[in-house]
């Protein structure tokens, strides 16, 4: 286990210029797209990260050929052999990310069933996936639950719908957009999800040449065609691993150029960041954030769906709030359990009190549920190294982060699974100046509190 565990010897500002690539919650969607079009696509901006190496493997399972192309983090995608793919080996896929669920639609056109392994994902919240179940069926597929997984059948070509979703679920949007491109005539889809990397699978699907309109009122519209072709496209930054990074620089009392970050997908995290105290400038190529001295300000904040505050800047922004001077309100509403990760923090000598009220102002889905999704950190706290176990992947960035920025040497275990949506994360802590070490690289260290 020695391979999973960082030393970070904390104090330094982080400093110096990185390069984002294609957002993770993009990338491996567009993939799974590439399913439905009749000749090969082009996808490109693919960052080495492991959800996308899921889903490579599950498409090579599914017979789609996968290969590099000239461009470095480009992918070509080829389903020209999926009728004739053996699923066997399926199981070996269990667990490994939320993603698995988006081939339902796409195998049912192709294949007329499906078979989809346990997800994974963050430990947040329940996770359940009855929306994504309750649309297929709207769409004529019948679904059985296996121990294993879920076994789904289209007698015959699946048809449009009318659908709300009780939620505007970026999955289940997802789900019905994969689906309702190839789907007998029209489906309306009320209370979508908007997020920008939905927005994004929409350009991809209207490349490979699918009818999908967008209403101001959260409507999509998508008319049902007989067969898409591939598509080529460059994969929408990483807006979220982009804001990681730049809680990174407030946190550490640094200054990061990142190189690929763009301003109108983060144009709510950039109004928050300014509000925190946080400096940031934008050019053609990236942004620039940095702490400009000075005091952090404590704030109010609520998660939200797009165009909300995105629930996965949420984690790294409460580290940077432990250095701002006052006490600031995190109001969680799209995961009951995203607050868990304060626990570790508080080791460190952060001070967040956890609460089961809606607190900030607006009732959210958890207020009566008696699930720890606000938070009151006051700060400014002085944070020492620790002992850390990584939770989930945007809590385990924010540990790193945190570790960064506390007196002393931290233990990190289970770094790896920074590897699921951080590209390269070790070599940019490395330029950026941060000094880490595995264990094998160590001198012997004095460890801080522990956890
Ligand atoms: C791979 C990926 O893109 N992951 C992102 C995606 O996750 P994911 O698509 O899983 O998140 P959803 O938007 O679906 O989940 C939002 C909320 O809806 C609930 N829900 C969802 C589906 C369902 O069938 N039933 C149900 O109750 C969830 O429990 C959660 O409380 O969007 C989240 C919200 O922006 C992000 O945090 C994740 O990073
Ligand atoms: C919650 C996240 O991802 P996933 O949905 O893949 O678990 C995330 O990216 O923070």
């Amino acid at each position: 286990m020695t391979d999973d565990v960082l030393l970070v010897h904390g104090g330094n500002p982080l400093e110096g210029e990185i390069q984002i690539r294609g957002a993770k919650n993009l990338v491996p969607k567009a993939m799974v797209a590439a399913l439905l079009g009749q000749g090969p696509s082009r996808l490109r901006s693919v960052p080495d990260i492991r959800d996308v190496k899921v889903v490579r493997g599950l498409l090579q399972l599914h017979g789609v050929t996968v290969r590099t192309g000239d461009e470095e983090g480009e992918l070509i995608l080829d389903p020209s052999h999926v009728e004739s793919a053996n699923v066997a080996d399926i199981d070996a896929h269990a667990g490994s990310s939320r993603i698995p669920i988006l081939f339902c639609g796409p195998l049912l056109h192709r294949l007329g069933h499906a078979f989809i392994p346990g997800l994974g994902g963050c430990d947040i919240g329940g996770r359940p996936v009855d929306f994504h179940f309750e649309v297929l069926r709207q769409f004529g597929a019948t679904i059985e639950k296996h121990p294993q997984g879920t076994y789904l059948v289209a007698a015959q070509r699946l048809r449009g719908t009318k659908i709300e979703l009780p939620y505007p679920s970026v999955g289940a949007t997802e789900q019905v957009l994969l689906t309702a491109v190839l789907a007998e005539g029209v489906t309306e889809l009320r209370n979508a999800a908007i997020e920008p990397e939905i927005v994004d699978l929409i350009c991809v699907l209207q490349k490979m040449g699918a009818i999908i309109s967008m209403g101001t009122d959260r409507t999509i519209l998508i008319t049902g065609v007989d067969e898409l072709d591939g598509y080529t496209h460059r994969a929408l930054p990483d807006r979220l691993e982009a804001a990681s990074w730049a809680c990174a620089a407030l946190a550490t009392k640094g200054d990061i150029y990142i190189r690929g970050a763009e301003q109108i997908p983060m144009m709510t995290f950039l109004n928050t960041f300014r509000k925190v105290g946080g400096a940031y400038e934008i050019d053609d190529a990236g942004i620039r954030f940095w702490h400009p001295g000075g005091e952090l300000k404590a704030i109010a904040l609520e998660t939200d769906v797009h165009p909300g505050f995105q629930t996965d800047w949420q984690q790294p922004l409460v580290v940077a709030l432990t250095q701002a001077t006052g006490l600031s309100i995190v109001h969680e509403t799209v995961y009951e359990s995203r607050l868990g990760f304060t626990g570790a923090l508080n080791q460190m000598g952060a001070h967040i009190q956890l609460y089961r009220e809606c607190l900030g102002g607006t009732p959210c889905r958890f207020g009566a549920r008696n699930f720890n999704h606000s938070a009151v950190v006051s700060g400014p706290s002085k944070l020492m190294g620790a002992e850390l176990v990584i939770p989930d992947l945007r809590g385990g960035f924010s540990y790193l982060i945190a570790a960064l920025a506390a007196e002393g040497t931290s233990t990190v275990h289970g770094i790896d699974l920074i590897n699921r949506g951080y590209e390269n994360f070790m070599d940019k802590l490395r330029d950026l100046g941060a000094h880490i070490e595995l264990p094998s690289e160590a001198e012997p260290v004095e460890v801080g509190l522990t956890a």
